[in-house]
């Protein structure tokens, strides 16, 4: 295959390669050393071993407020001879232990009469006494280099007298963004214009892997200019991420401005997102050309950027948690690259499943939306549905274990509820995924989901969800009514065309657009066809589908497309016209025996309210006649 870039090389290969040419570079291996207040250490990275100046505690001190004693004089104490005390100091918790003493007996174990304790147990030497050093002793290692401080690691130091830390610098990062279409934040947008929404993402990941981070100016895609803005960044900061131009395109410049301004090291990994990155120095800086598209320039932070920030800091790279995960569908992947891919995850049963979010390097929603990150290796040709798979957390397994799992028929009004139900309580996630109704109901079968949302329509008897259940799943399962909602043609505002009637779609010219197939609406699209005895062929436009109600919306609010059947609340959304068709009820299937689980529990609650019905009518096309109905 003719590659544009330079290299297409693994990921262990770029990472030796690109640590080469900063070798070769002269770039530093850390950065500076300098010393701070322990106050003001946290997040920072050792720079030499912290020795404690001090023991703590500094003396022998009481454990307990009480009295202290010698244990001798305790003796032969016990609940049938109590022994009386005269020879004692009172003492409170951390106390220094009075000379003379050897133990400390807790007030509620004295009875005080006067000037005599008595006591009736014999205690034995060094009872509630925190002997010196017990903690730290002096001149004892407390923390070794190249350790990232905590908030108890300076509370021992400065408990250890030292006060003042050798750490590394704080790492500069130093972010250009580049490109004619790329606008700052709070700009008046005209069409193709591209908010630069990359800068801030990368400057927050590099303060949070404790960095120091500089956006310039956006650049004009013109490579003089480039150079200028990536040789004066260079000469300040530690590490360089020139955004955008990495790939192939008439204004992409990055490789060959790296290689005209320093050394290009790697241009082109086999890993994706990220495949165009560029990897090189400057002067005696690294620098990252990071792909322009934010779920690459996201990952490529993480898989490049922050291992060279840590070494930088002489630490130990930061590092998720995994787990194994089983995975809700099957997940193809071309050979020859590392995939990357976003999945959503919660517990089923005994097992964690995992399902794949939305592929495109462009869909930045897949990561705000992901519990993990799975990656298939690049010699592998994917996994089929139900496969193990590591999973790196990108949140805890417990907030996971409690995660309400629906997979199906996207609506709305599952997005409601799940914004209703955390809202109630922050402790409760409901995460939905669009397969289809089909593919809801075949996760459900297949023990993948709690949930499986659906509004199938059986062509034979005109029945919804419920003949599916019975062919696909049989007994064991029970169907809740969430809503009733009207679908309809979605159509540009005023109805141009105007558009009546199922009808009308076969008119020359119009250009439908679907929904994929195994969707309720496609089912709903075909049983009214087939009713009138229309044929799908006459319809223009019946071939491409989208795989949501709002992708259809966004299909014709862009003007790509005249009509497409869905959701009045999608027509709503983008405001666009709407031509009832039918109502249809849209349910929830579920095993009889989750009917009882914890976790569904709110939700079955939040059905039952007035307020949430309400809130659900407003959003338009829908009817609550029914919600929270057990129909089976
Ligand atoms: N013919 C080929 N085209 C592309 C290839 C390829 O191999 N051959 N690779 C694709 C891949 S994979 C990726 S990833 C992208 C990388 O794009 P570039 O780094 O060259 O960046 P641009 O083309 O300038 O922009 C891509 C995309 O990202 C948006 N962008 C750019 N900067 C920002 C920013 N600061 N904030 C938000 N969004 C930004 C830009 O507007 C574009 O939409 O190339 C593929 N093409
Ligand atoms: O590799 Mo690009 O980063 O797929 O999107």
């Amino acid at each position: 295959m003719n590659s544009p870039f330079v290299s297409d090389v693994p990921a262990a290969a770029a990472h030796t390669a690109w640590r080469e040419a900063r070798a070769a570079a002269g770039c530093p291996a850390r950065v500076a050393t300098v010393r701070v207040p322990v106050g003001e250490a946290v997040g920072r990275v050792t720079a030499e071993p912290v020795w404690a100046k001090r023991s703590a505690p500094a003396f022998d001190s009481s454990g307990m407020d009480g009295i202290a004693v010698r244990a001798q004089d305790t003796v032969g104490a016990a609940e049938t001879t109590p022994v009386l005390l005269t020879d004692f100091e009172v003492v409170d918790t951390g106390d220094p232990l009075p000379a003379g003493y050897d133990a400390v007996i807790m007030r509620e174990h004295v009875h005080r009469t006067g000037e005599q304790a008595e006591i009736r147990a014999a205690v034995p030497p060094y009872q509630h006494v925190r002997s010196i050093g017990e903690d730290i002793s002096a001149a004892e290692l407390l923390l070794p280099e190249g350790h990232r401080l905590r908030p108890v690691d300076v509370a021992a130091c400065a408990a250890a007298g030292v006060v003042e830390l050798a750490v590394r610098r704080a790492p500069v990062v130093a972010i250009i963004p580049t490109g004619d279409e790329i606008r700052p934040l709070g700009a008046t947008l005209e069409p193709g214009d591209i908010l630069d929404t990359n800068s801030l993402m990368l400057a927050a990941q590099a303060r949070e892997a404790g960095c120091a981070a500089d956006v310039t100016e956006i650049v004009r895609d013109d490579p003089d200019a480039i150079t200028a803005a990536l040789r004066a960044a260079a000469a300040g900061a530690d590490l360089v991420l020139l955004i955008a131009g990495s790939s192939a395109g008439r204004d992409d410049y990055t490789a060959r401005v790296v290689a005209g301004a320093g050394t290009l090291a790697v241009h082109g990994v086999a890993v994706r997102p990220g495949h165009p990155v560029v990897l090189g120095t400057v002067d005696r800086t690294p620098v990252v050309g990071v792909p322009g598209y934010p779920v690459s320039a996201a990952l490529t932070f993480d898989i490049f950027a922050a291992p060279v920030l840590a070494e930088l800091e002489g630490a130990a790279p930061r590092e998720r948690p995994s787990t194994t995960a089983h995975l809700a569908r099957k997940l193809p992947s071309a050979i020859g690259m590392d995939d990357w891919v976003r999945v959503r995850l919660g517990r089923v049963g005994d097992r964690v499943v995992a399902t794949p979010l939305p592929r495109g390097a462009g869909v930045l929603t897949s990561l705000v939306r992901a519990d993990g990150l799975l990656v298939v290796p690049s010699g592998v040709e994917g996994h089929h549905a139900g496969a193990e798979v590591r999973v790196e957390l990108l949140r805890g397994l417990a907030e996971i274990d409690r995660t309400v799992v629906a997979i199906g028929s996207h609506d709305l009004v599952l997005d409601l509820a799940a914004s209703a139900l955390r809202a109630d309580n922050p402790l409760i996630t409901l995460a939905s995924s669009n397969v289809g109704s089909l593919g809801g109901l075949v996760a459900l079968r297949d023990g993948l989901c709690h949930l499986a949302g659906s509004h199938l329509l059986d062509p034979a008897t005109g029945e919804y969800t419920l003949p599916y259940v019975d062919k696909l799943l049989g007994d064991g399962f029970a169907v809740i009514r969430l809503v009733h909602r009207d679908q309809g043609l979605i159509v540009a505002p005023g109805n141009p065309l105007e558009l009546a009637k199922i009808d009308d779609l076969t008119r020359q010219g119009l250009r439908y657009v679907n929904r994929q197939r195994g969707a309720g609406t496609r089912a709903l699209l075909d049983h009214e066809l087939a009713r009138r005895g229309m044929d799908p062929a006459d319809i223009p436009g019946y071939a491409r589908e989208e795989h949501t109600h709002l992708a259809v919306a966004a299909a014709v609010s862009s003007g790509r497309a005249d009509a497409g059947l869905g959701i009045l609340a999608a027509a709503r959304a983008f405001g666009l016209d709407f031509v009832p068709v039918a109502q249809e009820p849209y349910d929830l299937v579920l095993r009889t025996d989750s009917l009882a689980d914890d976790r569904l529990a709110p939700l079955w609650d939040l059905l039952g309210r007035t307020g949430f019905h309400d809130e659900v009518e407003a959003l338009g096309g829908y009817s609550c006649a029914e919600t929270g109905r057990r129909i089976r």
